[in-house]
């Protein structure tokens, strides 16, 4: 009788074991996908879902055989559609983002990085230079970097200056920083596909937006036309930055390695 009740209880810590891993796996996923495309997915998917059950329940033959197909091509359709998303999250959890692990910068460095873009942003903004920077974090970025005119020199508020300059070779695209270095200039970025945007952002907004959709990328866009600096991480973006916040707020994303988000 003991011998059961033994196993019955290592049973118990095994299912608690087990529900509690399943529940900080749900927990991590809906942070990850928090504030993204994935949770108007999610919403229809579960109005998808009450609908076969009902229609199975109610025996409504022709709409269960319809939705029976809706999802085997929603099966194909869905890793296509939301190939960005998915790439996203399999790298945070690749990188051990999905644990909670973040790597950490030198804090000298990263106040250094921020206070020169910080400078560079707001003279461009001032003189209405338009401008896109990219900071690559974990996400190398190499892909767009070859793309690229290869620089690999010091990031300083006057070299940032001189590639924005109008009229000059590098100053079309974006230029992406690596550490403290600017790797490449006249980078070629992918836009983003939100279809709720606002027809406002033009291509170098949707061009920031589309990147840190991609990965884990922190951009800093300055528009030509209205003089704003923006911040963007995740697909989302923050606009109106004066040089101190940027500063600070740019210093905390970089160093924070990934913890700090737009929400
Ligand atoms: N895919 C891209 N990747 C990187 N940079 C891009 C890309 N597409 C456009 N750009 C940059 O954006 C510039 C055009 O900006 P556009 O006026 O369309 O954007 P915007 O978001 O309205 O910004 P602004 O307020 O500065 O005008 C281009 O000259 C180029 O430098």
């Amino acid at each position: 009788m003991s011998g059961y009740l033994t196993y019955f209880n290592y049973l118990d810590l095994l299912t608690f074991v087990d529900i509690l891993i399943v529940a900080f796996v749900i927990y991590k996923f809906l942070l990850l996908i928090k504030g993204t495309r994935a949770v108007q997915l999610l919403k229809g998917l579960a109005v998808l879902v009450i609908a076969s059950s009902v229609s199975s329940w109610f025996h409504l033959s022709t709409i269960n055989w319809l939705l029976d197909k809706t999802w085997t091509a929603l099966a194909v359709a869905l890793p296509v559609v939301f190939q960005p998303e998915l790439r996203r999250a399999l790298e945070q959890i690749g990188r051990g983002g999905f644990f909670g692990k973040y790597s950490r910068r030198a804090d000298e460095e990263v106040r250094h990085l921020a206070h020169q873009v910080a400078l560079a942003a707001d003279s461009l903004a001032r003189r209405r230079v338009g401008a896109l920077l990219v900071f690559a974090r974990e996400t190398g970025l190499q892909e767009y970097v070859e793309k690229g005119v290869k620089l690999d020199a010091l990031v300083s508020a006057e070299i940032i200056g001189s590639i924005f300059e109008p009229n000059t070779p590098l100053h079309d695209g974006a230029a992406i920083i690596k550490g403290n270095r600017i790797a490449a200039a006249a980078c070629y970025l992918p836009l983003t596909e939100n279809p709720f945007l606002s027809r406002d952002f033009g291509t170098r907004h949707r061009a920031a937006l589309g990147i840190t959709e991609q990965s884990d990328a922190v951009a800093v866009v300055v528009s030509e036309e209205r003089g704003v600096i923006s911040l963007v991480q995740g697909g989302k973006i923050l606009q109106g930055f004066g040089r101190t916040d940027l500063e600070k707020m740019l210093g905390d994303f970089l160093s924070q390695g990934g913890k700090a988000v737009i929400s």
